[in-house]
């Protein structure tokens, strides 16, 4: 995958950053209202009966606040939370050991939670079920099931596809929630925010541009507003003014829209090899040079949401927005 500005995914270099504009609580966490609202109940229903929060699956694209709902949410059940994620568990004894160190009422969230092997999602069952794990000791004919009386936790999934979950797992947790795209109102309240904590001086129509730009993510608007306000501490005075934006996300190559130039190829290749297309997923990935799974979970959603892409039975198309995006006729 190149790297992009806009990319939705975390990188190692942004997440120290990341860590301190991560909201705390539900009030501090903007958008999302019904997810929100939800959540709210369920977390204050919990507390009344003394129970822990029932097992949460947050769905969505990357770079939404799946991770920092997850941390919002035992923050606001007063309880730890214990990180990790799908891969980092390789054997059953790794996941036994996590869960064994958790107080009553914790929270233990699994991020990327469709990559746990098979093995592990079984060992999972009986623990998000009856707060029990059933482990194999030893080995061979000495091998024997030890049971192990878990206290009571709340299991937060975060998954970009819901889809690739097994049917047994999706269906054991009690709250599902699918986190949408940001409208550029959050998006602003979001940038404003940050800009305070960064002690930034921001134009509020400069955080609207900022805003738009960031294709519908928070993770975006924080990584844009971060190189906008080194241009305009180099360029300018410091203050993020409408001006210092433009300039810099022009520089960044990202768009009015907040396409950049990989957007830019997904769809003048399929506009100039495919007419527009229908084409399908595996196709387009091999003439752009990109994993098929990387477009349909990276790339393609936003363009999807924005009306830039259609998907058919026969393949994905460029929709009319998109060629007057790029001043192009659309063939008959
Ligand atoms: N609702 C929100 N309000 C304010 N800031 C937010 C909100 N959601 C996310 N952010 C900011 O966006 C950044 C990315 O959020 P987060 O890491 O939780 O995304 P994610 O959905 O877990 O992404 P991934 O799928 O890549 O793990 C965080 O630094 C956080 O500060
Ligand atoms: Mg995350």
């Amino acid at each position: 995958m190149e790297d992009r500005i806009i990319d939705g995914e975390i990188s190692e270099f942004d997440d120290r950053f990341e860590q301190s504009l991560r909201p705390q609580t539900l009030s501090q966490y903007i958008g999302q209202h019904t997810v929100k609202h939800n959540l709210q109940i369920f977390i204050e229903a919990a507390k009344m009966r003394q129970e822990s929060l029932d097992h949460v699956l947050l769905y969505g694209p990357p770079g939404l606040g799946k991770t920092t709902l997850a941390a919002v949410i035992a923050n606001e059940m007063e309880v730890n939370v214990k990180m990790t994620s799908g891969p980092a568990i390789e054997r059953p004894g790794d996941l036994a050991a996590i869960v064994s160190s958790l107080e009553p009422g914790d929270v233990l969230f699994i991020d990327e939670i469709h990559r746990l092997n098979r093995a592990i999602e079984e060992v999972l069952y009986p623990a998000m079920e009856d707060f029990c794990l059933d482990i194999v000791v030893g080995k061979g004919p000495t091998a024997r099931s030890v049971r192990l009386d878990l206290p009571p936790f709340t299991l937060i999934g975060a998954t970009t596809r819901a889809g690739a979950l097994s049917a047994p797992l999706r269906d054991r947790f009690g709250v599902l929630s699918r986190l949408d795209y940001y409208d550029t109102e959050a998006l602003t309240e979001i940038v404003i925010r940050s800009s305070k904590l960064f002690e930034a001086d921001i134009d509020p129509n400069a955080a609207v541009e900022i805003a738009r730009r960031s294709r519908g993510t928070p993770r975006i608007a924080n990584r844009l507003l971060k190189r906008v306000r080194d241009y305009a501490q180099v360029r300018g005075t410091g203050t993020i003014t409408m001006d210092m934006a433009e300039q810099a996300l022009e520089m960044l190559q990202v768009d009015p829209l907040g396409l950049d130039h990989i957007d830019h190829k997904l769809l003048t290749g399929m506009i100039d090899r495919f007419r527009g297309g229908p084409v399908g997923l595996d196709t387009i990935a091999a003439s752009i040079g990109e994993e098929s799974t990387t477009i349909e979970d990276v790339y393609e959603p936003y363009l999807l949401q924005i009306g830039f892409i259609q998907r058919t039975p026969r393949g994905r198309t460029v929709t009319q927005l998109a060629y007057e995006h790029f001043k192009l006729e659309m063939p008959e």
